[in-house]
């Protein structure tokens, strides 16, 4: 039986005191097998970022595992955790707060294959071309610095930096948020192209139902911490078997029948 590249497995995590405190996720178990891309959506609050510092470490579950190729990544020594970040790598939602505004395009995007090694110097730089032109940036950009982009040059930047080193998994958090619904559709049509052409694994993070029926194969519904619904995208939003996802749907200005086609329509 294939291995699941991710698993959540009865994940549980809450944040503040016993008395105070506030469940965030609860009894999360989620597979995501090479190859696939799964949609996370819900609403503000509903513990989605949370779920993705999980797997990156940065926060701890109170109970379950994370297991990444079957090992439990809680458990990984600092160099297997350094192995992982170049595995899984994240694009936030505002780029402008998290690239160096020190830094010029090039050295933006050289810096991942310096920090995960094995280039030698003029290969990096035909990676860095080559990954500027899939992402449709032009070469005079390498030369500026953040704040001289546009914020959906930016995250463009944030994209191939995110892909350059061949990462399997990529999550997605709220990455469209920041840009108008003319780009967010741009950039959607270009992660599509990514994916096929770079073949790694999508979780994608959003509040929007329509993004995720044009990039996902799979999708899970979250509200207050729980999976509420998931299964193949076309499947749960052609037949939601949960009252909030009706009302996400409802909320897209379809009715949950027709919905699936009117949502791709409107794409
Ligand atoms: N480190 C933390 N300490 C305390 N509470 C936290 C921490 N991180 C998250 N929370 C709380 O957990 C809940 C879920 O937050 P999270 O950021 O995961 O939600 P979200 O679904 O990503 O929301 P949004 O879509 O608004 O970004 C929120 O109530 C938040 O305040």
């Amino acid at each position: 039986m294939t291995m699941p590249l991710l698993e959540f497995k009865g994940i549980c995590k809450g944040f503040g005191s016993a008395e105070t405190g506030k469940q965030v996720l609860d009894q999360i178990s989620l597979k995501i097998y090479a190859g696939s891309s799964w949609g996370l959506v819900g609403g503000s609050g509903a513990g989605k970022t949370t779920l993705a510092n999980l797997i990156l470490g940065l926060e701890k579950p109170d109970q379950g595992q994370i297991l990444f190729r079957g090992q439990d990544v809680n458990l990984f020594s600092k160099v297997e955790r350094h192995l992982l970040h170049k595995e899984i790598q994240v694009i936030w939602q505002d780029p402008m707060m998290y690239l160096n505004p020190f830094l010029k395009v090039s050295q933006l995007m050289e810096e991942p294959l310096i920090c995960f090694g094995g280039w030698p110097e003029p290969e990096r730089r035909q990676k860095v071309l080559h990954y500027l032109d899939l992402v449709e940036l032009d070469k005079g950009l390498l030369e500026k610095r953040p704040h001289e982009l546009s914020g959906g040059q930016c995250q463009r930047v944030a994209m191939a930096r995110a892909i350059i080193c061949g990462p399997t998994l990529v999550i997605l958090d709220e990455a469209l948020s920041g840009l108008d619904a003319d780009l967010q559709a741009r950039i959607l049509d270009l992660l599509k192209r990514l994916k096929q052409e770079k073949e790694f694994s999508y979780l994608f993070i959003s509040h929007d139902l329509r993004q995720v029926a044009w990039l996902c194969s799979d999708l899970a519904v979250l509200k207050e911490g729980r999976i509420r619904e998931m299964g193949p995208t076309g499947q749960v939003l052609a037949h939601p078997t949960d009252s909030y996802t009706e009302k996400l749907l409802a909320c897209t200005g379809q009715g949950p029948a027709k919905s699936y086609d009117g949502l791709l329509k409107n794409m």
